[in-house]
């Protein structure tokens, strides 16, 4: 059956492996999109002060648990923040208590919420050994923070200065590599060993570069790390079409207030949770490889992580969805990517 052909996907339902779900009435408002479309999902740490204890992470997960309508079956995966500080021992206790599923880094200042990131990767060596020897990820934001490389070259300098020597010291660690941009990074995953694996977002297999630019300045298409030329995405395409089972769905969805993003300073990222299948599933269509997206959006993930998969089914079909321009009231409205668009998908379209 050609693609066209095929109007209705029935899939295990999916996972969202990088999330922030933020905090207060932000989580409130955004949560329920991914627990809508996802069964679980890895929610990252970098609150404001950032997760960094066992306790914080267990209150972070009940936070969440109460942010959403009663009986909604979502589980989060929750994360560790790591700092120059991180205690080894923390990290084992969450893990053993199943608290923290992984650990983040967060090179000192490289995104959003990365002020207490890690100045030095040397820092961590006593926590990375600990996680190798108790089978827990680490999750990677992949970009140099000097100053002095250019914010497009970020990713690849990164693999070149950092990953490859983690990679080399810690060569049973299982390493995700999160919201990859680049073919350099792509290639990196594809020829590293089987516990590489990497997340790849909607927006940087739906858009380039230029969209930041479009016409004048477009701060809704900007997050990072940020989206690349065309080449790039291109190989991202590939890669998460490809079948290999080290790619796998992770949104980055990273809902900011519209004035913290239509701003002189607007902060880095994209709202992408509440339509995320409809966008993953375009993409996959359009390359003609939907035979292969339940793999990337549901199986791959968890084998990654070791976690069952997921027993119930989602429905995803050929319809009009119509992206509002923006979701919510006033000071609370969020603007979601694809907004003002038409996608050809619909998730759980309503039965009849
Ligand atoms: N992706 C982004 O542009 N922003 C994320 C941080 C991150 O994932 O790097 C955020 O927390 O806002
Ligand atoms: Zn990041
Ligand atoms: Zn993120």
């Amino acid at each position: 059956m050609t693609s066209t052909e095929i109007t209705r996907l029935e899939i295990r339902r999916p996972d969202d492996w990088h999330v922030h779900l933020r905090d207060g009435e932000m989580l409130a408002r955004v949560a329920p999109y991914t627990a809508r479309q996802f069964a679980r999902a890895i929610v990252m740490p970098n609150l404001n002060p950032p997760v960094t204890t066992v306790e914080a992470a267990s209150a972070y997960r009940e936070r969440i648990l109460a942010a959403l309508p009663s009986g909604t079956a979502f589980t989060p995966l929750m994360t560790s923040y790591l700092t120059d500080r991180t205690d080894p021992a923390d990290l084992e206790r969450g893990h053993a208590e199943g608290v923290y599923t992984a650990a983040k880094l967060y090179p000192a200042h490289a995104t959003t919420g990365a002020a207490h990131g890690v100045t030095d990767v040397k820092n961590i060596y006593p926590a990375l050994e600990a996680m190798q020897r108790i089978g827990m990820p680490l999750l990677v934001h992949g970009e140099d923070t000097d100053p002095q490389v250019d914010v497009f070259d970020r990713e690849a300098v990164f693999i070149e200065k950092t990953l490859t020597g983690l990679v080399r010291d810690f060569p049973a660690l299982k390493i995700v590599f999160e919201h990859i941009t680049t073919e350099d990074a792509a290639d990196f995953v594809r020829d590293g060993g089987p516990n590489i694996g990497a997340t790849i977002t909607p927006q940087h297999l739906i858009i380039n570069r230029n969209a930041i630019f479009a016409g004048g300045i477009r701060p809704h298409a900007y997050c990072l790390p940020i989206a690349k030329r065309e080449r790039h995405r291109l190989a991202l395409r590939r890669a998460a079409t490809s079948g290999s089972p080290k790619f796998f769905l992770g949104t980055d969805t990273a809902p900011h207030a519209v004035s913290a993003k239509e701003n002189a300073c607007g902060c880095a990222g994209i709202f992408n949770a509440p339509f995320a299948l409809e966008s993953y599933v375009k993409v996959f269509d359009e390359e003609g490889a939907l035979d292969r997206f339940e793999a990337f959006a549901s199986e791959n993930g968890p084998r990654f992580y070791g976690l069952p998969l997921n027993e119930d089914r989602v429905v995803i079909e050929r319809a009009e969805t119509v992206v509002p321009e923006r979701l919510g009231e006033g000071g609370a409205a969020l603007v979601p990517f694809h907004a003002g668009e038409t996608l050809g998908w619909q998730f759980a379209p309503a039965s009849g």
